[in-house]
């Protein structure tokens, strides 16, 4: 027979206890719902990150949640391509792809990263499977057209990205045969078009694609801010795709944030509810998100 001391409550155990009722509404609302979060390779660094990040999808997962994961992995193919002395060239954001900067792209993205992610969610005890966009018809994807403004000429030029496409088309059976089977899918964002070619596809274009084909819930875009920053660096809480025009034209977001926004604005215009700008630093900043009063980065919503 054991014994102990009888005490009044532990005033910890109590504050554990109203974090799980505070969850209470929120899981009651986001049972069976959708999730598509969006891992930018900024965001992936850390192990101790790394595996949070994993706990928290698995435990979504765990919720009655299907989390749909995208992952990015734009520095760890820029540190492939220099090792292999390849030269790589941005233009809007998106990296010139040429033949062996995309199969270079594809080996990184759908080989080496997307195993890393899937390892961490088994090692966190949950089911995932990695695919790109190419298996099972996922994404078709089309070649992405730009152009330069050319000062001398006073013209804009045709520039050509190579093999860098955008998705035309999801099809979102196999997210949907996945999650019936408990299996949370990982995303690598490269498609197929209809030409044959693979292609390389910004990552957030690719989960904004996949979250509107799948009208989820909820769009989470980790990386590494603390989300939209105004021009006194204070945290933009939320905004509507109004604001996001705004902020755009007077330059308070620039590089990566503009595509990122303007992907978060095509979510929620295809149906997604809301957007979010998350930052993938800080331990658990999903689960905060999604179970607290409290919220964290930026909410892009109709408004
Ligand atoms: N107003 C802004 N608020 C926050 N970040 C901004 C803003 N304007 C530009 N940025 C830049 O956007 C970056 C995030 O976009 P990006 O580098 O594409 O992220 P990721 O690689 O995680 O997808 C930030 O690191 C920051 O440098
Ligand atoms: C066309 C294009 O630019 N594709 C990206 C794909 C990876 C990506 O977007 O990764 P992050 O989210 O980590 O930036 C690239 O090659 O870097």
């Amino acid at each position: 027979m054991n014994t102990n001391p009888v005490h009044g409550p532990d005033p910890a155990l109590l504050a554990k206890a109203e974090t799980l009722t505070e969850a209470l509404p929120y899981l009651q609302r986001y049972a069976g719902k959708t999730f598509v979060v969006k891992y930018g390779g900024h965001a992936m660094g850390d192990p101790e990150l790394q595996r949070d990040f994993a706990e928290d999808v698995v435990l979504l997962k765990a919720c009655g949640i299907n989390p749909v994961v995208v992952h990015g992995g734009g520095p760890q193919i820029g540190a492939m391509l220099k090792r292999l002395g390849v030269e790589s060239r941005f233009v809007d954001g998106l990296r010139v792809t040429d033949k062996e900067t995309a199969e270079i792209a594809e080996m990184v993205l759908a080989g080496s990263i997307n195993k890393e992610i899937v390892g961490w969610i088994a090692a966190a005890g949950g089911k995932a499977i990695g695919i790109s966009g190419k298996d099972a018809g996922l994404v078709l994807a089309e070649k992405v057209h730009r152009t330069e403004p050319d000062r001398l000429q006073g013209i804009e030029r045709h520039v050509d990205l190579g093999f860098v496409g955008e998705p035309v088309s999801v099809d979102r059976t196999i997210l949907d045969t996945l999650a019936g089977a408990g299996v949370i899918p990982v995303i690598a964002p490269v498609g197929i078009g209809a030409d044959g070619h693979t292609y390389n596809i910004n990552a957030d274009t690719m989960a904004g694609a996949i979250a509107g084909a799948v009208g989820a819930s909820r769009f989470f875009l980790l990386t590494d801010v603390p989300g939209v920053l105004d021009k006194e660096k204070n945290l933009v809480t939320d905004l509507t795709p109004a604001d996001v025009a705004t902020l755009r034209a007077d330059g308070t977001i620039s590089g990566g944030m503009i595509p990122k926004l303007e992907t978060c604005v095509a979510a929620v215009e295809a149906g997604v509810d809301a957007a979010v700008v998350l930052d993938g630093r800080v331990p658990h900043g999903m689960l905060l998100e999604i179970f607290t009063r409290r919220g964290a980065g930026t909410l892009i919503r109709k408004g």
